[in-house]
């Protein structure tokens, strides 16, 4: 299998107290990786260990073979991330905020790329309208139009259902699943929506107090854990 992405024993120390500790894995092309864990697991400062955007205390991480800390912005070039926490600036229109990160990105066929985003998320109708009057659903949907601009060959996504009614978080998933099955994007996905999580993820990686707990496919966890479903396991290893 390719492996687009190799993370070894990996942790982050804030001040006395360990948020990761040791975390191994890796994220092979296609694959959707679902990482869930309780409240505090450390979820958060993996996805930002492995954006940059916090400094791990020891370990490595390798993008492509290469390592991260070396070659931080060729790396970013085919990374991207998007979380339902994180929004867009409100004042701009959608086309203009999906204008101002295509130009970041250095975008080639700019006005082409963000016609195709909105159309794809259903946003065209609202391109000249204020971000500020988006709902949730279609704010989640414009940071997704936002993540995909580079065409990422990895995507990290931080609880990006979090807070959407059923019927826009079902179309997240789905729009995930073809990213990963159509266009091979490797992704990782954060939940706290055991049945979402199993739903969309060829494996698991289950997180609790910074230390992977456990590691492998659905099929794979309930036979090793002698579990019914992902809940049952979940409460099993008193997550
Ligand atoms: N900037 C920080 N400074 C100090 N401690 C931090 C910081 N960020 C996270 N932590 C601590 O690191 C641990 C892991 O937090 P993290 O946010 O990664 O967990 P999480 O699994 O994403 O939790 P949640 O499900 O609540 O979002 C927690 O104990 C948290 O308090």
């Amino acid at each position: 299998m390719d492996t687009v992405l190799e993370v070894e024993n990996l942790s982050k120390k804030f001040s006395t107290s360990w948020a990761l500790k040791d975390v191994s894995f890796s994220l092979y092309r296609g694959e959707i990786l679902g990482i869930v864990g309780p409240n505090g697991a450390g979820k958060t400062t993996l996805i930002n260990c492995l954006l940059g955007l916090i400094l791990p205390t020891s370990g490595t991480i390798k993008y492509f073979g290469l390592s991260f800390s070396r070659y931080r912005s060729q790396v970013l070039e085919k990374v991207n991330f998007a979380s339902n926490y994180v929004g867009l600036p409100l004042s701009l229109t959608l086309e203009e905020n999906l204008l101002v990160y295509a130009h970041l990105y250095h975008l080639k066929n700019t006005k082409e790329k963000i016609s195709e985003l909105l159309k794809l998320f259903g946003l065209w109708e609202k391109r000249k309208q204020r971000t500020r009057t988006l709902s949730s659903g279609q704010m989640m949907r414009l940071c997704l139009a936002k993540a995909l601009l580079n065409d990422p060959q990895i995507l990290l996504l931080d609880e990006p259902t979090a807070g959407l009614d059923p019927e826009i978080a079902r179309e997240t998933r789905d729009l995930l699943l073809k990213l990963s099955h159509e266009q091979n994007t490797s992704i990782i996905i954060t939940s706290h929506n055991l049945a979402e999580i199993e739903r969309i993820s060829d494996r698991l990686l289950i997180l609790q107090k910074g230390q992977i707990k456990a590691l492998g496919t659905t099929e794979e966890l309930l036979k090793k854990f002698e579990a019914q479903s992902l809940e049952e396991l979940y409460f099993r290893l008193n997550l």
